[in-house]
C-alpha cells in the first residue's frame, strides 16, 4: 500500500510558513507583495483557478488585483494591460491565466511580461535560466511536484524518472528540474514505443498527459512514487487524474491523490513565487 501524500495538507504548512513571514513584513510597516491576475474570457475552470489565486493571496496576507476582460478583448488591448502592470511598482508578480480564448496569442503575452514579475516562470528568460541552472522563476505546477517529493523524504538523485509528457507549462520543465537534481530522466509522448515498460523502470513517475486514468499499475514500477498532475473531468463532471488510483496504489510507495494533490501545490508555488519576486524588487 502507498503512503498517500495530500498536496492539499502540505500546502497548509506552507501557507502557514509564508503568512509568518508576511506578517513580520507587516509588523515592520513594510509594503505588501502584490500578485496581478489577468483573466480573459468566461472559461468556467479559469475563473475557479483565479478565484482560488485570490483567496490564497488574502489568507496568506498578499495582496492582490484581479483584472477581468471580456472574451472580445484584442491582443493590443491585453499587451496593454500587461505594460501598465509591468510599470506599477507596487505589482511584484504578473500572470495571465491560460487557456486564453481563440485568437489571442498568449507566447506574445507572456513575453511582454517582465521576467522579474513573471511570477509563472513562463517568459523564455527564466525558461532559459532553469536550463542553465540559474536563478529565475520555475513554473508552479513542476515545483509543486518537486516540492512533494522532497517532502515524500525522495532525494531524485540518481534514480530513473520517467515523465509522461512534454507540454511547457509541466512535462519539459519538470524533467529538466529532475535532470537538474541528478536523476536519469526519460520523457515520454504520444510517439513512446512500449510506454508501459518505460514508465514501469521508473523510480520517480510523474504523470502529465492529460488522459484520464491511463497510468494502471502494469506502468508503474513496486514501490516508486507516482505524481499525478492530470486534471481532467469525467462525463459526470468528476475531477480525476491521469493515474488508475485504484489500481496503482496498492503497488506505489508513494502516490499523489486528484483532487487535493499537485492541484493545490500550483497556487501554493505561486505564492512562494510572488514573495521571492517582492524580496528581489525590495533589493533583499
Ligand atoms: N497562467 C497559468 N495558467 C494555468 C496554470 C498555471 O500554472 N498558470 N495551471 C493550470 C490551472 N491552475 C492554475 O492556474 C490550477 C489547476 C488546478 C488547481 C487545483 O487546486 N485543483 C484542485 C481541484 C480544483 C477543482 O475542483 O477543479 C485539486 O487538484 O485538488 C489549481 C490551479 C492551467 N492554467
Amino acid at each position: 500500500m502507498a503512503q498517500v501524500i495530500y498536496g492539499s495538507e502540505v500546502s497548509k504548512d506552507i501557507r502557514s510558513e509564508l503568512s509568518e513571514q508576511i506578517a513580520a513584513l507587516r509588523a515592520s510597516g513594510r509594503r505588501m507583495p502584490k500578485l496581478a491576475v489577468i483573466l480573459v474570457g468566461e472559461n468556467p475552470a479559469s475563473l475557479s483557478y483565479v478565484t482560488g489565486k485570490e483567496k490564497a493571496c488574502t489568507q496568506v496576507g498578499m495582496e492582490s488585483e484581479l483584472i477581468k476582460l471580456p472574451a472580445s478583448t484584442s491582443q493590443e488591448e491585453l499587451m496593454a494591460v500587461v505594460r501598465r502592470l509591468n510599470a506599477d511598482p507596487n505589482v511584484d508578480g504578473i500572470l495571465c491565466q491560460l487557456p486564453l480564448p481563440d485568437g489571442l496569442d498568449s507566447a506574445q503575452v507572456i513575453r511582454e511580461i517582465r521576467p522579474d514579475k513573471d511570477v509563472d516562470g513562463f517568459h523564455p528568460i527564466n525558461v532559459g535560466k532553469l536550463h542553465l541552472k540559474e536563478d529565475g522563476f520555475v513554473p508552479c505546477t513542476p515545483l509543486g511536484c518537486m516540492e512533494l517529493l522532497h517532502r515524500m523524504g525522495i532525494n531524485p538523485a540518481g534514480k530513473r524518472a520517467v515523465v509522461l509528457g512534454r507540454s511547457n507549462l509541466v512535462g519539459a520543465p519538470v524533467a529538466r528540474l529532475l535532470l537538474n537534481e541528478n536523476a536519469t530522466v526519460t520523457i515520454c509522448h504520444s510517439k513512446t514505443e512500449n510506454l508501459p515498460q518505460v514508465c514501469a523502470e521508473a523510480d520517480i513517475l510523474i504523470a502529465a498527459v492529460g488522459r484520464a486514468k491511463m497510468v494502471t499499475a502494469d506502468y508503474v514500477k513496486e514501490g516508486a512514487a507516482v505524481i499525478d498532475v492530470g486534471i481532467n473531468r469525467s462525463a459526470e463532471g468528476k475531477l480525476v487524474g491521469d493515474v488508475d488510483f485504484a489500481s496503482v496504489e496498492p503497488k506505489a510507495g508513494f502516490i499523489t491523490p486528484v483532487p487535493k494533490g499537485v492541484g493545490p501545490m500550483t497556487i501554493t508555488m505561486l505564492l512562494k513565487n510572488t514573495l521571492k519576486a517582492y524580496r528581489q524588487h525590495e533589493g533583499e
